[in-house]
C-alpha cells in the first residue's frame, strides 16, 4: 500500500482527532465514526480561513445532510478542520494543493452561454449549477453570452487560446459544433483543436453530453457535466469533414437525410406544440411515408465488408479533378483527413431510401440512442440505413429509438464506415420534390420544394463526401 502523505492531529468540531492524507488519495479522520473523502472524486477545492481549512466537496446527496447547495443528485458540502499550528496548516495546504494539482484539472475556462438554447434556461443553469461548482473548485472563468448565430465560432477563430485550459458550452450541441468549426478554421488549427471542450446540457439537443455521461451511467444533468469538466479527465473525439466542391463543414455528431432529417427540421412548423411536435410529425411522416431516390457509397470498417455492392472511388467521386475549381479560400485552415480515397475499398447501395443516418456518438439527443455501438474515437461513423419498412413496423421502430433497439430490425442496415458519399435525389412518390440534409441539427442543404426552400444552405442538394479524422478533437469526459 502507498505510504501516507501527511498525518497530524487537528481540531474538528472542538475535538482533537487524527487526520491523514493517504498515498492513495484519501483524506481520513474520525468524527463520531471513521470518515473518509476521495480527494480526486469528491474534493473540488479548499481554502485557508484564519487558522482553519475549509474543504469544498461534492458528494452523493442521499447520504448527506445539507450544509451546502444541492445540485440535483449531487450535493456541495464543506468540511472544516483546524490544524494545531501555523506550520501544520501550511503543510496541510501544501500537500492538499500538490494532490489536487496532480490531477491536471483546468484552472481557466472560457464559457459560452447560449441564452436562447433549448427552453431559454441556459443563463439560469449557469448561475445555479455551473458557477457555484467552478467557484468551489477555484476555477477562473470568462463568460460570454452568444448574441447571434455563429457568434461562438467567430470568437473562437480570434481568441487567444493560451489564456485558457478549456472551452465550455452551456448550450445544446449547436454551440459545440460552432466551436469545433471555429478551431479548425484557425491558422493554428492543429494545436487549437487540442483545446479540451466541455458541454453543459442547456439546449434542445444535448446528444454529445448525454453520450459522455450515459457511458458511465451518470444522468445528463448540468451538475454532473460540470463536475466532469472540473475533474479534468479528457477523451478524444472523431471529427468528420463534409466536403462539397470548395465548401467544408466539420461535424462531430451526425448527418441525417430522409425520414430523420424531415422529422427534425420540418416539425419546426409545429413548434407551438412544444416537445410533442416531434412525435406528432413523426406519425404524420410515417403515414405519408416518403422514399428518396439516390445512392450512398462508403468504405466499410473491418467486419462490414460485405454490405452493399463493390464499386470504385472514381465512379463515385464528386468532381472530375481536371474540371475542379482551384481551391482559393481558406487554404491555411484544416482541409480534412489526408487519405487517398481512391485506394480504399468502396461499396455502394442504391435507393430508394426511407432514411440515411450517420452517427459519431451513441446519442443524437437526450431521448434518442441513434447508434448504440458508436464510439467517440474509433475513427468510424456508424451508418444506419432504412430502405423500406411496413408502416406499422416503422412506428414500432420509432419507439425503440430511446434504447437503440431499432438497429436490430430486419429493415435496418447498421454498419461502420470510414468514408462516405451521399448522392441525394428526389422523392420517389413526387419527383418534383427533393429533401433536406441535416448535419448536427443544422440544415446544410435544402432541395427543391422543401420546407423553407428559399433559405440558402451552405451546400447545394447534391453529392457530398464525408471523411473521418480519428480522435482529432478533445472533450472533457467523466472518465
Ligand atoms: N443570441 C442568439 N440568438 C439566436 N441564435 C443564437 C444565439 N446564440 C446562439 N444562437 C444559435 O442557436 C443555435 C442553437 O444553439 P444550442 O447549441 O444552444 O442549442 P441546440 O440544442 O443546438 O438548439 P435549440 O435552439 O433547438 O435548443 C446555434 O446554432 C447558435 O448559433
Amino acid at each position: 500500500m502507498d505510504q501516507d502523505i501527511l498525518s497530524d492531529q487537528v481540531r474538528i468540531n472542538g475535538s482533537i482527532t487524527e487526520m491523514t492524507l493517504t498515498g492513495d488519495g484519501k483524506l481520513r479522520w474520525a468524527d463520531g465514526g471513521q470518515r473518509s473523502l476521495n480527494v480526486e472524486k469528491e474534493v473540488l477545492g479548499f481554502v485557508a480561513e484564519g487558522s482553519r481549512i475549509k474543504i469544498r466537496t461534492v458528494v452523493e446527496a442521499r447520504d448527506q445532510i445539507c450544509c451546502g447547495g444541492s445540485t440535483g443528485g449531487l450535493m456541495r458540502k464543506n468540511y472544516v478542520f483546524e490544524p494545531l499550528s501555523e506550520d501544520s496548516q501550511r503543510l496541510w495546504c501544501e500537500k492538499l494543493r500538490e494532490r489536487v494539482d496532480s490531477f491536471g484539472r483546468p484552472k481557466r475556462l472560457y464559457i459560452f452561454v447560449n441564452p436562447y438554447g433549448g427552453k431559454n434556461f441556459a443563463s439560469k443553469i449557469f448561475l445555479d449549477h455551473v458557477k457555484p461548482l467552478l467557484e468551489d473548485a477555484n476555477v477562473q472563468f470568462t463568460v460570454q453570452e452568444t448574441k447571434y448565430q455563429l457568434h461562438a465560432k467567430e470568437i473562437v477563430i480570434g481568441m487567444d487560446l493560451s489564456k485558457y485550459d478549456g472551452i465550455v458550452c452551456v448550450s445544446g450541441d449547436g454551440i459545440l459544433v460552432e466551436v469545433v468549426n471555429g478551431l479548425l478554421e484557425r491558422e493554428d488549427w492543429s494545436s487549437a483543436i487540442k483545446m479540451p471542450l466541455g458541454v453543459v446540457p442547456a439546449g434542445t439537443g444535448n446528444g454529445m453530453v448525454k453520450s459522455l455521461l450515459d457511458a458511465v451511467g451518470e444522468p445528463c444533468k448540468a451538475s454532473n457535466a460540470t463536475l466532469a469538466i472540473i475533474r479534468g479527465h479528457k477523451r478524444s473525439l472523431d471529427v468528420a469533414t463534409i466536403l462539397q466542391g470548395e465548401t467544408r463543414y466539420f461535424s462531430v455528431l451526425m448527418l441525417a437525410w430522409g425520414l430523420v432529417a424531415d422529422i427534425d427540421i420540418e416539425s419546426e412548423k409545429f413548434r407551438w406544440m412544444g416537445s410533442a411536435r416531434i412525435d406528432f410529425y413523426a406519425l404524420l411522416r410515417i403515414l405519408h411515408l416518403r422514399q428518396y431516390n439516390g445512392r450512398v457509397s462508403f468504405v466499410p470498417a473491418p467486419g462490414f465488408e460485405n454490405c452493399g455492392e463493390p464499386t470504385t472511388y472514381s465512379e463515385q467521386y464528386i468532381c472530375n479533378p481536371s474540371q475542379e475549381q482551384p481551391i482559393k479560400v481558406l487554404q491555411h485552415r484544416y482541409q480534412g483527413p489526408d487519405v487517398e480515397l481512391s485506394n480504399l475499398q468502396w461499396r455502394t447501395i442504391n435507393g430508394p431510401f426511407v432514411s440515411v443516418w450517420l452517427h459519431n456518438v451513441p446519442w443524437g439527443s437526450e431521448g434518442t440512442m441513434a447508434a448504440p455501438d458508436a464510439k467517440f474515437s474509433d475513427g468510424y461513423l456508424d451508418l444506419i440505413i432504412m430502405r423500406d419498412s411496413p408502416k406499422l413496423g416503422l412506428l414500432g421502430l420509432m419507439t425503440e429509438l430511446s434504447n437503440g433497439g431499432h438497429v436490430k430490425s430486419p429493415y435496418v442496415l447498421y454498419l461502420k464506415v470510414k468514408a462516405f458519399i451521399l448522392e441525394p435525389g428526389t422523392i420517389a412518390q413526387d419527383p418534383s420534390k427533393e429533401g433536406i440534409i441535416d448535419v448536427d441539427g443544422e440544415v446544410i442543404a435544402r432541395g427543391k420544394g422543401t420546407y423553407q426552400a428559399d433559405r440558402k444552405g451552405m451546400m447545394s442538394y447534391d453529392k457530398l463526401q464525408i471523411m473521418v479524422d480519428q480522435g482529432l478533437a478533445t472533450l472533457f469526459s467523466p472518465v
